[in-house]
This record gives structure tokens, sequence and C-alpha cells, in this order.
């Protein structure tokens, strides 16, 4: 997976926000949010609808003032400065584009506004449309665009003027998934030319894992794991984090033993060891990745349960197996097993050290809606 990497020995620092606190009425919105970023970084803040996604970006962005906490742009505390006074682009879902303007006034919008010369003006349109890839479109009304070209003028709109941070919320969310996709490795690119530090808004996991350099993933106002998307897949920090990213097969159960760095949990089709610490007693979610898990006694950890559902996903197939209590578990092969059918019992396994072991939360976490 190639992705803009941050300049080598970047540290992070260019953006940091600390402490971010929001309160509407007696609703805790943002409960404490610390987000630190390299310069050319671009971190994707995920997660389900209502987390606190945007009203982050909305603070960072100086659209709103957090009631805590402080927001630090390159060395300079931004706080309390005005939205026009923190070198920062902002492209919503809505294009929100001058409707009576063509494309190249809507780019040029910015520089002008800024007192520009003319002569100065033209050539860095000319640039940003061809990054966008929109030069052959520069006389057109902008109401005369499709929703992805729409899109691509107000992300040469905001990156005209240099900002030093570029904020997207939802930018490709009204697009169809195909355009979507086209979208996402267009904007990658261009990020990666001007060099700009980007935060993205999304609920859409893929998105997020395609993109980012490093994903936030945000439930209930914090951020609950900040990782690079192989981290947040394959080490997800908690349980919340673990379930919303990627499918996953989780056991609720108990520890009955613990030594050395490993335990044993006890769950509703069988007993499995993990690399992890709790005190014996503790409940648990076990957690593995379908892809981690395999048909068969291949693998140190053992349990069996009836196969419910098949689904075809092309050169992959998904085996939905049903553990008492209402878990699923989910396996993904490259084939059906032979002599597969429903009902059939089977033996699953996956290694020790692809079991994943969670606090149990009071509730199997609440995904919102996913995308
Ligand atoms: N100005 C406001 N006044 C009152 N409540 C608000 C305000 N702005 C946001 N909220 C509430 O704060 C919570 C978080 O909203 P926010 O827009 O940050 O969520 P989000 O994670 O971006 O969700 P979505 O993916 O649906 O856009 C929601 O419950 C929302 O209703």
């Amino acid at each position: 997976m190639e992705r803009a990497a941050s300049p080598p020995g970047a540290a992070p620092g260019f953006l940091t926000v600390s402490g971010a606190e929001k309160t509407f009425g007696a609703a805790r919105v943002l409960d404490g949010v610390d987000l630190s970023m390299a310069r050319g970084e671009f971190v994707s803040l995920l997660g389900p609808s209502g987390c606190g996604k945007t009203t982050l970006l909305r603070i960072v962005a100086g659209l709103m003032a957090p009631d805590r906490g402080r927001v630090v742009l390159d060395g300079q505390d931004i706080t309390r400065r005005p939205p026009h006074k923190r070198d920062v682009g902002v492209v919503f879902q809505s294009y929100a584009l001058f409707p009576h303007l063509d494309v190249r006034a809507n780019v040029a919008f910015g520089l002008k506004a800024r007192g520009v010369p003319a002569a100065r003006i033209g050539p860095a349109v000319e640039r940003l449309l061809s990054l966008v890839r929109m030069e052959a479109y520069a006389d057109r009304s902008v109401k005369a665009l499709s929703g992805g070209q729409q899109q691509r003028v107000a992300v040469a709109r905001a990156l005209v003027v240099g900002p030093k941070l570029l904020l997207l919320d939802e930018p490709f969310s009204a697009l169809d998934r195909k355009l979507r996709e086209a979208m996402q490795i267009d904007l990658k690119r261009i990020l990666r030319e001007v060099g700009t530090t980007a935060v993205f808004v999304t609920h859409d996991q893929d998105e997020a894992l395609a993109m980012s350099d490093r994903i936030a993933v945000m439930a209930g106002g914090r951020i609950e794991h900040l990782g690079t998307p192989e981290e947040i897949y394959e080490r997800p920090a908690t349980a919340f984090a673990f379930s919303f990213v990627g499918l996953s097969t989780r056991l609720p159960g108990h520890v009955s033993a613990a030594a050395g760095g490993e335990v044993v949990v006890d769950t509703a089709v069988g007993q499995v060891r993990a690399k992890a610490n709790f005190l014996p007693g503790s409940p648990v979610l076990v957690g593995v990745r379908p892809e981690r898990m395999v048909v068969g006694n291949a693998l140190a950890n053992r349990i069996v349960a009836p196969l419910a559902d098949v689904v075809f996903k092309g050169a992959r197939v998904q085996l939905l197996f049903h553990a008492p209590e209402g878990a699923e578990i989910v396996v993904e092969a490259a084939h059906l097993p032979p002599g597969a059918a429903s009902g059939y019992e089977s033996i699953l396994s996956f290694a020790v050290e692809d079991t994943l072991v969670y606090p149990a939360p009071d509730a199997l976490p609440d995904l919102g809606v996913a995308a």
C-alpha cells in the first residue's frame, strides 16, 4: 500500500490539539482530545455519526471555540484566532463554490481577496487547475460540472492560497463509489505534490485505511486509538477500535488462567490462549480478524461452531459461523471447504499471536451508523 510518507525525521507537533473539550447543553461532545501531527502528514478522523469528528475539525478551523484546550499550528497558538487568520483551508461535503463564477474565478477568489497582483494570480490558478486536472474546464460555469469536478475545484480553491493545513469534512460522501475511489487516489497525489498537511473527516473505514498516514479512531468525543492503518487494523488499542474497523469475530469470555504474559480464556465455543495480561476471572472480549482464522486444526487455538452462511466476494469467500449467545465468527478463505453446508460443524483455528483480548465492554461496542 502506497502512502504519502511524512518527511523523514519530521516530528509530530506541526499541528497540536491538546485537551480539547466541547459541551453542548448536557452533551459532552469532545471529552479531552489530544492530537499531534507532523508537517505533511495526512490524518483521518474516523468514527460513527455523532462521535465529534466535525466538532474537532471546526475547532481546528476556528469555526467554533473549544470550552477548554489549545490548538497550536506551526508554533503559533491559534486557539482564539478567527478562521481567516489561521492559514487553514477547508473543503466541505457540499462544494460551496460561488455559483455565479466560472471555474477559474472560483479558484482565483482567495488570491484576489488577499490582494495578490493579477500577474501572479494567473499562473497560480493555472497550476492548481492542472494539479486537479481541470484545465479543460477553466471557463465553464461551476453549475455545469459534475459532483466530482466541483469537488476538484473546491480542493484547488482551498489550496491555491498555500494554506499550512487543509481540513476536509467528508468531501467525497456525495459521490458514487467508483468516483469516490478515483477521487481518493487523486487527492493523495495532489497533497503529496503540494506537501500540505491534512485532516480528513470520514465515517468510511475503507477510505481512511486507503488514504491516511495515520487514523484517529473516535468514539464518544475521545480518540480511542491514533495509529497507522496497519496498527489500527492489526493491533487496535480498544475493543471499539477493533470492532469499528474491519470485520471481526468477537467472543465474550472469562480469563481462566494467566501466567508469563499469556492468558487462557473460556468462551462459549472453546478455550483459547492469547498473549495478554489479565487477572484470572476477568470478563474479556476475544477478537480475531477473518483472514487470521482457518477452517481446520492447523493452528494452536481451536474452536468448534456450525456454518451459518457463505458470502461470495469474488476471489475470496466469507464463511459465517454461529456461536452461542448471538456471537458470529467470520472466516475469510480462498475457497469453500469441501462438503461445507449450512449447519456443518467445523473446527476453526487461529494462532495465539493473532488472538486479541480486550476488557469486556459493558455491552458489545455500539458501532453507530457504519459506512
Ligand atoms: N452547534 C451544535 N449545537 C448542539 N449540538 C451540536 C452542535 N454541533 C454538534 N452537535 C452535536 O454534537 C454531537 C457531535 O457532532 P459532530 O458533528 O461533531 O459529529 P460527527 O462525528 O462529525 O458526526 P457525523 O458523522 O454525523 O457528521 C452530535 O450529537 C451533534 O448533534
